[in-house]
């Protein structure tokens, strides 16, 4: 059974390391130790391994070592581990870690909503390594090698400078050298915050994050850099937002073209993207009939290829920008029946004397959750209602509001849109009957 071995005193100096058991894992990939009365969160842990941990928090603790490893602890592929915040599944297969998440959302949902005995969940696994289309690196300046690209430590605002990514598309990783050799021409004084990366066509973009106005010296620098890579290049800064370099980034989703501005939300995983949009189409049985609300619509993922099936579709999101681009995609896709309107969800307001007219819902909220516009669409009784996470635990949380007004879950899948990491996207099929 579980035991506990003391081994030295907390101190600033001196922190409190101790020897105990992993007694579960949470849908994070967190490992959870009881020790003295007290419960602490560790990274980097497997279920029922015995390991060594220091304490660095109230609730954390950091492993020191493994004493006695799970079967299934496997060597981490990437050279950043351990370093990088990024992939903490990685010390498990890529089948384990679904596997393993799985449970752990289900008890998550089963704890927070009110829903019993769920079935388990179906599974959709893509692929293990390289495919994120989307990034972003942190920026920051060091005495003595320059400005530095890389990625957050995890719990930590250290950063670890990279040279590639695991999880990276190589279109990506291949601009991280020549971007590294740009910044390297930037000086001191620059006022850089992050880039981020896109693999989209009609060529990979980079957009630079500036907390002063580009200076002459530097919109020539990062033009050239465009030029030489063959990338569009689009800056933010204090004044305004441009294209120094190209002037329009799209992705396809089957045959249809995803137009967006670099900065705006897209799905970061192309092939279960895909798949999760045919989710979304087979499990709310989509109709001619049928009049569809698609909230948190960003760009138009998902309204786009939904509204070549139903009679119209009425899409919200929260940034005014992406509703226009929206309609511009609405339009160059010769789809007449979308009404792409702007407004905050968090605001009961925005969906007053809409729900009452839509038969189906799809939500696909940020990490925040849907609450106030789950209430919304629950009191109106809508028949159908998709609900898509990226965070299990505000989805967990919302759907008790499904389980109050009498929603059924009629399906649900884990999708591994972000493989190797503790994030996994969740949907949920809930009926009103
Ligand atoms: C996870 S993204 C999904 C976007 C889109 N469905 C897709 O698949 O690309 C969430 C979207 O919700 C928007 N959003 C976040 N908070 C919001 C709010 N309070 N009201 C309306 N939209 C919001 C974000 O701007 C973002 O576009």
């Amino acid at each position: 059974m579980v035991q506990f071995y003391k081994i030295k005193h907390s101190s600033k100096n001196n922190p409190t390391v101790f020897k105990g058991f992993v007694s579960a894992i949470d849908h994070r990939l967190q490992g959870i130790i009881h020790y003295q009365q007290q419960t602490y969160f560790a990274q980097d842990v497997l279920p029922e391994e015995e390991v060594q941990l220091k304490v660095t928090g109230k609730r954390k603790a950091q492993l020191l070592k493994v004493l006695q490893a799970d079967p299934r602890r496997i060597k981490p592929a990437c050279q950043y581990y351990g370093q990088c915040g990024g992939c903490q599944g990685q010390i498990l297969s890529f089948d384990e870690q679904l596997n393993l998440k799985a449970p752990e959302v289900k008890r998550l949902i089963e704890q927070l909503s009110g829903y019993e005995q769920l079935m388990p969940p179906q599974l959709f696994y893509g692929q293990d390594w390289r495919y994120r289309r989307v990034t972003r690196l942190a920026t920051w300046f060091d005495h003595r090698r320059g400005w530095q690209l890389g990625f957050r430590q995890s719990q930590s605002k250290q950063l670890v400078q990279i040279d590639s990514c695991l999880v990276l598309q190589e279109s990506l990783n291949a601009l991280i050298p020549p971007l590294q050799g740009l910044l390297n021409a930037f000086s001191k004084s620059a006022k850089l915050g992050h880039v981020e990366l896109y693999d989209c066509l009609p060529q990979p973009a980079v957009r630079l994050r500036l907390t002063s106005a580009l200076t002459a010296k530097q919109r020539q620098l990062c033009t050239q850099f465009a030029n030489e890579q063959q990338v569009s290049f689009f800056v933010s800064d204090l004044k305004s937002e441009q294209y120094l370099v190209g002037s329009d980034c799209y992705y396809q989703l089957g045959e249809l073209a995803i137009h967006f501005t670099p900065g705006d939300f897209i799905q970061v995983n192309p092939l279960l993207n895909e798949q999760m949009v045919q989710l979304a189409q087979q499990w709310l049985a989509l109709k001619g009939e049928d009049r569809l609300l698609d909230l948190y619509s960003g760009v138009g993922n998902f309204t786009l290829p939904l509204a070549k099936q139903v009679r119209s579709v009425v899409a919200i999101e929260g940034i005014e920008r992406m509703s226009e681009q929206l309609r511009v995609n609405a339009k160059l896709n010769q789809l007449n029946n979308i009404k792409a309107l702007s407004g905050d969800l968090d605001d009961p307001k925005t969906l007053a004397g809409i729900c009452e007219t839509i038969d189906k819902v799809l939500l696909d909220p940020a990490r925040s959750g849907a609450q106030t516009a789950l209430e919304s669409v629950a009191k109106a009784g809508v028949k159908a209602v998709l609900y898509i996470a990226c965070d299990p635990a505000t989805m967990a949380r919302d759907l008790a509001i499904a389980h109050k007004y009498g929603y059924k879950i009629q399906r649900w899948a884990l999708i591994n849109m972000f493989s190797q990491t503790s994030h996994v996207e969740t949907v949920v099929l809930l009926s009103a009957d």
